[in-house]
């Protein structure tokens, strides 16, 4: 076995009707790694987390768990893997506990492995072991979706969208979860379309568009690659039309005296900006910047590619 968790290979997929939603698409996910995997819509995430479900039939390329090929070992590759769908999928009519009972036996975990209770101690969610699922809040149904893609024990989580419409304060314990399974050795792949939660959660990043992989970096390093840098400047009058210079990449009024200005740091620094403002007869009141984040390599990234 190799030290990848997951490793995929030109991983390809051509829907009926002609959609390619995967082309050619490589990575490998390090053991014991929490790696994200963002891109716009369509762009092809769900399809990639459905064909290691073994619930979409890739067109092309190979893709192992827990170095077990999806197609020579269907059943260990499975077995390796839990998966939380966008959706939400279970009955109503079930209690939580008899829902993650009935996972358990579909993955034929024998009763006394079975740790139903501790899970849904994890997602603090013991209080509601025994009410109907159908009275769980949406964010109590999120967090009993990842007790039941644990039930089997899997050594790799995969979380889609875990926490799109989930409020903060739940983001927070989930995230807690996820960082508590990923520290008892738990390697997690998740996809979340706020590049905030991963970049702080994240230790690499993949990002995908239009189906193809543009990106798969250590996070730190794709957000050193913003090169794109912004500074807010309150100037001491009235400007009707904001004043141009060579240094500047764009500049907005965004107030009557304040000005938005990106300029690009490996070619200009702050001084030289600011030095443009006064010289086109504006006096500083006030500057404030912003670091760059995730989302400004993310729009680069993605805008590139469209050009
Ligand atoms: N069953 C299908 N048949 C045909 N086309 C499909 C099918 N499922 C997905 N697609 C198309 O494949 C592309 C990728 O879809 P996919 O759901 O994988 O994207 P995604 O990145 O998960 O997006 P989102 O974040 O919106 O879920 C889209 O253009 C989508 O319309």
């Amino acid at each position: 076995m190799s030290d990848a968790a997951i490793e995929i290979e030109g991983l390809s997929k051509v829907y009926q009707g002609g959609k390619q939603a995967l082309d050619d698409v490589s990575f490998s996910v390090a053991e014991g790694s929490i790696f994200g995997l963002l891109g716009p819509n369509g762009a092809g995430k769900s399809t990639l987390i459905n064909i290691l479900a073994g619930l979409v039939n890739k067109t092309g390329g190979r893709a192992s768990i827990w170095g077990f090929d999806i197609d020579a070992h269907p059943r260990n590759a499975k077995a390796s893997i839990g998966i939380v769908n966008q959706e939400i999928l279970f009955d109503p009519f079930f209690t939580p506990f008899e829902t993650l009972e009935i996972q358990a036996g579909l993955y034929g975990v024998p009763r006394t492995r079975r740790r139903s209770l501790d899970l849904l101690r994890a997602v603090h969610l013991e209080d509601k072991a025994d009410a109907y699922a159908r009275t769980l809040s949406g964010g109590m149904k999120r967090r009993l979706m990842v007790a039941k893609a644990m039930v089997h024990s899997p050594p790799v989580l995969v979380l889609d969208e875990p926490t799109a419409g989930v409020d903060i304060e739940l983001r927070q314990q989930l995230w807690a979860y996820v960082r508590e399974l990923n520290a008892g050795g738990v390697t997690v792949v998740l996809t979340t379309h706020y590049l905030e939660e991963a970049e702080e959660l994240c230790d690499r990043i993949a990002i995908i568009n239009h189906g193809r992989l543009i990106a798969n970096e250590p996070t730190r390093q794709l957000v050193g690659k913003a090169t794109e840098k912004r500074v807010e400047v309150t100037v001491d009058r009235d400007v009707a039309a904001p004043p141009d210079a060579s240094c500047f990449q764009k500049i907005e009024l965004i107030g009557e005296r304040v000005l938005a200005i990106t300029y690009d740091k490996a070619k200009v620094n702050a001084g030289e900006v600011l030095a443009a403002v006064q010289a086109g007869g504006l006096g500083i009141v006030d500057v404030s910047t912003r670091e760059a984040d995730l989302e400004d390599v993310f729009l680069s990234l993605t805008r590139a590619e469209r050009a």
